[in-house]
């Protein structure tokens, strides 16, 4: 039995604190407001952000960070990328020496272009950090229905250490050490979300999703590699799993907010009406930013950019992207195989 901590009672840090709980540990859950503190153990729901789901009586919420963290030996961040620099700060002075942060927001830093990994270290310092990220919609977590994802950590034995925490019948965890690839994959599925579900709401079907998902990993993968990913990952469970799950799935918050601006909503007014958050937006900035600044071709992005910050109309995005100059497909995408060391790119999954 472990002590841990969840920041962050949302659809997400509330779901891995069912888990966490079915897997025998301590689990604090720490909520920004008293009252959502107190709702949670009087009715022992989160009726805020996943209403008809029972959580296990073991989950304690509280208000209190220090008392969230105080003693424990994982403390795993759940909140939106922009409030991690708020929210760091916070629980910075209570962390036990050897406890190990975890975190399992999707997101890129606008204007800093910072993984959420570098966010840690810059506000709480040197520590041991892992990341889990991967295919798994809260609301199917929290039924517990098979799930898989990949815990991340440029520590082997920390990855292995956060893969058992987590890890049940309902809630496979693999192991990757490629962090910088699984949160580059982790967020970037974001902004192709969002594209996925403009183009149902513009009305387009299976052709133009598959095509979206296909030429946005594409580009996810030139970012990652020339970043220093290891450009295997882009086709596992945090890269190519979240691209699926996110760019399909009506539970998929991005999907909704890009389906609902390809219907004609504005973006505010869709941010306002989901009152929760949608990543993708922000991160559509940090890596278009990202990718002017490193030279990284990513024309999905640019037209997401464009409609998002720029107010372009959504059906001259489309035009913009079908009527580009004609291009090879694969030499683009297999442009930083070269980094890897073994010839055989099939070598580098375990059965
Ligand atoms: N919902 C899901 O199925 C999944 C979400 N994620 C990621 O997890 C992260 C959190 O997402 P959700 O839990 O879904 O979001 P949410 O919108 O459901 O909840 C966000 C939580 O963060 C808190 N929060 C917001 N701003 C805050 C601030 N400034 N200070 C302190 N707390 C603040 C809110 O009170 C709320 O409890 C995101 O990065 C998301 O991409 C990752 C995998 C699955
Ligand atoms: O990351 C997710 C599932 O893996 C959740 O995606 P949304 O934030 O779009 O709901």
């Amino acid at each position: 039995m472990k002590k841990a901590a969840v920041i962050g009672a949302g659809s997400w840090g509330t779901a891995l604190s069912m888990v966490l709980a079915d897997n025998g540990h301590e689990v604090k859950l720490w909520t920004r407001s008293q009252e959502h503190a107190e709702s949670i153990q009087q009715t022992g729901k989160n009726l805020r952000y996943l209403s008809g789901v029972e959580l296990p009586s073991s989950i304690q919420a509280t208000s209190s960070i220090q008392e969230a963290v105080s003693g424990s030996e994982f403390v795993i961040v759940v909140v939106p990328t922009k409030a991690m620099r708020e929210v760091l700060p916070m629980l910075k002075d209570f962390l036990e020496k050897d406890a190990v942060i975890v975190h399992a927001s999707k997101g890129i830093e606008p204007e800093t272009h910072l993984r959420i990994s570098e966010i840690i270290a810059e506000e709480v310092g040197d520590r041991p950090v892992a990341c889990i990220s991967g295919p798994s919609h809260a609301e199917e977590v929290c039924k517990r229905q098979p799930t898989t994802i990949t815990s991340s950590s440029i520590h082997t034995e920390i990855a292995e250490q956060v893969q058992d925490l987590f890890m049940n019948q309902s809630f496979r965890v693999y192991t990757n050490p490629d962090l910088i690839g699984v949160e580059i994959g982790g967020s970037l599925k974001n902004i192709i979300a969002i594209g996925s579900g403009m183009t149902s709401g513009l009305g387009f079907g299976d052709n133009a999703r598959a095509a979206l998902m296909t030429r946005g990993l594409a580009e996810i993968s030139r970012l990652g590699v020339k970043l220093g990913a290891n450009p295997l990952t882009f086709s596992g469970l945090s890269g190519l799993g979240d691209l699926i799950v996110t760019c399909t799935s009506f539970h998929s918050r991005n999907w909704r907010a890009g389906n609902m601006i390809g219907k004609g909503m504005s973006v505010s007014q869709v941010e306002a009406e989901m009152g929760m958050v949608v990543e993708g937006v922000r991160t559509t900035k940090a890596a278009f930013q990202l990718s002017k600044k490193l030279g990284v071709d990513m024309p999905i992005t640019k037209e997401l950019f464009e409609v998002l910050f720029e107010d372009k109309d959504v059906e001259k995005a489309v035009n913009a992207l079908m009527g580009r100059v004609k291009k090879k497909e694969v030499e683009g995408l297999m442009s930083g195989f070269d980094k890897m060391n073994n010839n055989d790119p099939l070598d580098h999954f375990e059965p």
